[in-house]
């Protein structure tokens, strides 16, 4: 599934009605049906409805979705911010039907006192005031409407996005409808994925309108969701006549005396997820807290590494950021037919050795958060935090690696322009450790997998899936270690398993 900014739906829906010739009125009758259908097991009989329609095409499905609840009897009042001659194009078209269909509206202009009264006596408000035309902060009397909507108690449920949210996202301190329920037409806008503006939206419902692919296709959108099917196709096969050599001979740098858990959760990681063989590169001081908790594993001094024994390296977790661990980070790039993954304190060394991504073979793939993304682009966390898919994408695309901008929506970008967000997982992951668990499922992935991109992809998306299984099952998102993650890497892996073929 696609994700777009709003740009690029404008032209997706110009695609569709000027080249492909499915009208506009079509596409909002579509969209207010659709929506219609999707809202109908929420209501019930009893409920007050208020449909509040501006004077764009948001508007324009809210006159669809009056009339669907009118020919159901729903009890329902029609408002209209604007006055009836504002109206224009497909939405007055719809307005035009919705009134020989026998539906009235009252103009909040008009009955404003009125419209106060009523808006807390509804149980349910459709919200199609604003969509994606909005600019900026909403203008009077929007934004009036919308704080009479949020003080109300009525479930809200908005047309497209909750109204005064910009479609991109990005920073914005106005008000804007607080939704329990947001029907996004076609595909998700930026928005729903980027902070504040996710925080509005309820329950996202995907609603389909009829727009062919192709225009999708023809406007070259290069950023979807990667969701459960993805992973379903393409989690890897274990041939029945393979060996541990087939799945990888994998390299950890990581841990330090201060640091041994960092390496003893990322081997952890690596270890659940199938890897084939690792070696683990700690200080030797601790080499036996780390085997405590990675007997697997097999261990190799600082000193002794041999770059050329590995099919992979990955390298960062826990390494701690004195001078004498710098060099690891720039002999591993330095080996550049290896493929490279870097987290953590790697990625802090990384920033000094930035040139040397370019003249690699291999691929390199790093797993920042936004702190750490902050630092190797010299920008700050909000400006990180407030354009998180360009930034991520501006840097794969100028030094040519893969990246993986973690946070609640994780952004992983290609070195080709590529993105890919991850929906799973929740706050129980937001804890020191979880991290490194990451590092160690995408390097044992990177092995296995027939692609990078859904080894990368997949390891996310079950990094997620498993804090979800256990806030689900057995744990609070308080007191989920990244200890129990690696536990619950099993479980998870397991049910994927048993929905694929392999
Ligand atoms: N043919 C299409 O393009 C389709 C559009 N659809 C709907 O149309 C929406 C986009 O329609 P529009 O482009 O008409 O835009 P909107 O309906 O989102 O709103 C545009 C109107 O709001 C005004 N406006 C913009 N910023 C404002 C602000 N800050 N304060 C107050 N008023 C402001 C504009 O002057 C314009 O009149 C989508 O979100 C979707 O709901 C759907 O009907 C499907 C088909
Ligand atoms: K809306």
């Amino acid at each position: 599934m696609h994700i777009v900014s709003r740009e690029e739906m404008q032209a997706i829906d110009h695609y569709a009605i000027e080249t492909i010739g499915l009208q506009g009125a079509i596409l909002m009758e579509n969209a207010g049906r659709a929506i219609f259908q999707k809202l109908l097991p929420l209501l019930k009989k009893e409920d007050r409805i208020g449909v509040i329609i501006g004077k764009g095409n948001n508007g324009g499905d809210g006159f669809v979705i009056a009339r669907c609840l009118m020919e159901k009897s729903f009890q329902t009042d029609v408002w209209v911010v604007p006055a009836k001659k504002e109206l224009t194009g497909d939405a007055q078209s719809h307005m035009g039907i919705y009134f020989r269909a026998g539906g009235t509206v009252r103009f909040i202009q008009d009955e404003h006192n009125t419209f106060l009264k009523k808006v807390n006596e509804y149980t349910v408000v459709i919200d199609a005031l604003l969509g994606t035309g909005v600019h900026g902060e909403p203008r009077s009397p929007y934004l009036g409407v919308i704080q009479s909507v949020n003080q109300s108690q009525a479930m809200v449920a908005a047309v497209d996005l909750p109204s005064g949210v910009p479609a991109n996202g990005g920073q914005f301190t106005h008000e804007a409808v607080q939704a329990d329920h947001t029907y996004t037409l076609q595909c998700p806008k930026l928005a729903m994925y980027t902070k504040p503006a996710a925080a509005y939206f309820g329950t996202s419902h995907i609603v389909d309108i009829g727009i062919p692919n192709i225009a999708f296709r023809e406007q070259e959108v290069l950023r979807r969701l990667w969701t459960r099917e993805d992973v379903l196709t393409s989690l890897p096969k274990r041939e029945a006549f393979s060996h541990k050599g087939a799945h990888g001979k994998g390299l950890l740098i990581a841990g330090s005396t201060e640091m041994p858990g960092a390496a003893a959760l990322a081997a952890k990681g690596a270890l659940r997820s199938g890897i084939g063989l690792l070696t683990i590169s700690t200080p030797e001081e601790i080499w036996t807290a780390v085997s405590t908790h990675a007997v697997e594993a097999t261990y190799v001094s600082r000193d002794d590494i041999q770059f050329d024994h590995y099919d992979g390296i990955a390298l960062g977790p826990g390494l701690g950021r004195e001078k004498s661990t710098a060099h690891l980070v720039k002999k591993a790039l330095s080996h550049d037919d290896i493929p490279l993954l870097i987290d953590a304190d790697g990625l802090f060394h990384l920033k000094s050795y930035i040139k040397l991504l370019k003249k690699r073979q291999a691929p390199v793939v790093i797993t920042p958060h936004p702190g750490e993304m902050a630092r190797l682009t010299g920008l700050t966390i909000k400006e990180i935090e407030n354009n998180r898919f360009q930034t991520a994408k501006a840097f794969a695309v100028n030094h040519g690696i893969y990246v993986v901008l973690k946070g609640k929506y994780t952004v992983i970008s290609t070195p080709d322009g590529n993105q890919f967000v991850n929906d799973t997982g929740n706050a129980a992951l937001a804890k020191g450790g979880t991290g490194d668990v990451l590092t160690g499922m995408i390097f044992a992935f990177m092995f296995q997998h027939q692609s990078l991109l859904s080894a990368i992809c997949n390891a996310v998306h079950l990094h997620g899936m498993v804090a979800e299984h256990l806030t689900l099952h057995s744990h609070s998102k308080l007191d989920v270690l990244a200890s129990d993650v690696t536990q619950a890497i099993p479980v998870v892996l397991h049910n994927f398993y048993r929905d694929t073929v392999c």
